[in-house]
């Protein structure tokens, strides 16, 4: 274990660093230069004090070339396999490149299971925290090996913003193979223009991306943009920069116009609340009035049983679930105090009336204030 040098004042305390699987593969195999360099750079960044948790993909990528595979299979089967073979070449390179330095590193495998269980969310937490102590790295990458639709993370620019969520970090640095957003498809428009700052994240920057990844990545554009709206909004920044550019970590820790750099929300979400936004699988839906939307976006309330018109799902007390408008347009998630059949029973009716319908009333709120998150189109900033 290395001592704990001092922060920097001013400095970034911690970051997470994604890297996309086109930067780490190459037409061999996995990219040995660009991890090497990628982890030279991490690590003078912990030799200033600076914690990193590292995201990387590859292990499909690094797994095909591995089984000469030219395309992805079909069969998920298959796939999980070829991502096991290419996970184990991928976390050895690693190890191998981050002990030239003399700093460990630590595999986590992770599915959005684990993090939307609150009990298992806190023990990624808990783990995390107790390497980051220890100065050794963190190496996260999905689970592909047990993913299964319900249980699929998408794509790690999800998985990287919901560590940076976890973990509280103060800035997340995506690298992918590309020196940022454009306001088009580079690939298909030769004009497109790169956009250096987005100031405040809006639905249309969405129509800039495409989601067709390159040739070996997952979610493309669009999924990276999805990633920064979770983190901005929680109040953290992020940054897509080019990951072979030289010492592009460096510059970007020192604050170096790089890439796209996403500005935050000025107000920071606390963790739980982070948890209910952006991380948690809802278990059902709540469908409100007009009133009740409006009293949830503008007015800051929280949602009583008068404003809901339909429940969906089955879900018990203090599960997650999304609450959308008259129209469907999404709102936020919450925390409900009641469950599916006691909501579908009280729906509609003012507070005072819950103890008449159900025999007894335990909150007047059906989500109170404290367990909701607007994440939804008209979200206020
Ligand atoms: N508007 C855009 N600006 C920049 N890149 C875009 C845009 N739309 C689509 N892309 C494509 O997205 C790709 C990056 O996504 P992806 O392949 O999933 O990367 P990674 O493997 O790093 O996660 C780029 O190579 C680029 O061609
Ligand atoms: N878990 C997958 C990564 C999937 C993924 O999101 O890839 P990318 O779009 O390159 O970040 C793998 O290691 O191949």
């Amino acid at each position: 274990m290395k001592a704990n040098p001092k922060p920097k004042a001013d400095a970034i305390r911690r970051a997470v660093v994604k890297v996309g699987s086109n930067v780490l593969t190459a037409e061999a195999g996995l990219n040995i230069n660009a991890i090497q360099s990628i982890s030279s750079q991490i690590c003078r960044l912990l030799d200033q004090g600076i914690q990193i948790i590292l995201v990387s993909s590859g292990a499909m990528a690094s797994g095909m070339k591995k089984m000469a595979f030219s395309r992805r299979p079909e069969a998920i089967p298959k796939r999980q396999a070829i991502s096991a073979i290419g996970q184990a070449d991928l976390i050895r390179e690693w190890e191998k490149a981050f002990e030239r330095f003399g700093y460990k590193v630590a595999q986590i495998l992770l599915t959005s299971e684990d993090l939307a269980s609150r009990k298992r969310y806190l023990n990624a937490r808990n783990t995390m925290n107790t390497l980051l102590e220890w100065q050794v790295v963190p190496i996260i990458n999905e689970n592909d090996t047990v993913m299964v639709e319900e249980i699929k993370l998408g794509d790690n620019d999800n998985l990287a913003a919901m560590i940076a969520l976890l973990l509280d970090a103060d800035i997340f640095f995506n690298l992918t193979d590309i020196d940022g957003l454009y306001d088009k498809d580079p690939r298909v428009h030769g004009d497109a223009r790169l956009i250096p700052r987005v100031a405040t994240y809006s639905r249309d920057i969405e129509k800039f991306a495409g989601d067709i990844p390159g040739a070996l990545g997952t979610g493309g554009m669009l999924s990276k943009l999805k990633a920064a709206r979770k983190v901005t909004s929680s109040g953290i920044p992020m940054v897509i920069a080019q990951g072979y550019r030289s010492d592009i970590l460096i510059r970007l820790a020192a604050g170096e116009p790089q890439g796209t750099f996403f500005v935050p929300r000025e107000r920071k979400l606390n963790r739980k609340k982070c948890w209910i936004g952006y991380t948690v699988n809802p278990q059902g839906c709540l469908r409100v009035d007009a009133g009740a939307a409006r009293a949830l976006l503008r007015n800051g309330k929280s949602l009583l049983p008068s404003g809901i018109v339909d429940v969906q799902g089955q879900f018990s007390v203090g599960a997650a679930v999304s609450v959308v408008d008259d129209q469907g347009q999404m709102i936020g998630n919450g925390l409900v105090n009641y469950n599916a059949r006691d909501i579908r029973a009280i729906m509609g009716i003012k507070s005072s009336q819950i103890k008449d319908r159900l025999g007894q009333k335990t909150y007047d709120e059906v989500i109170h204030r404290d367990n909701l998150v607007i994440t939804g189109e008209k979200e206020q900033r």
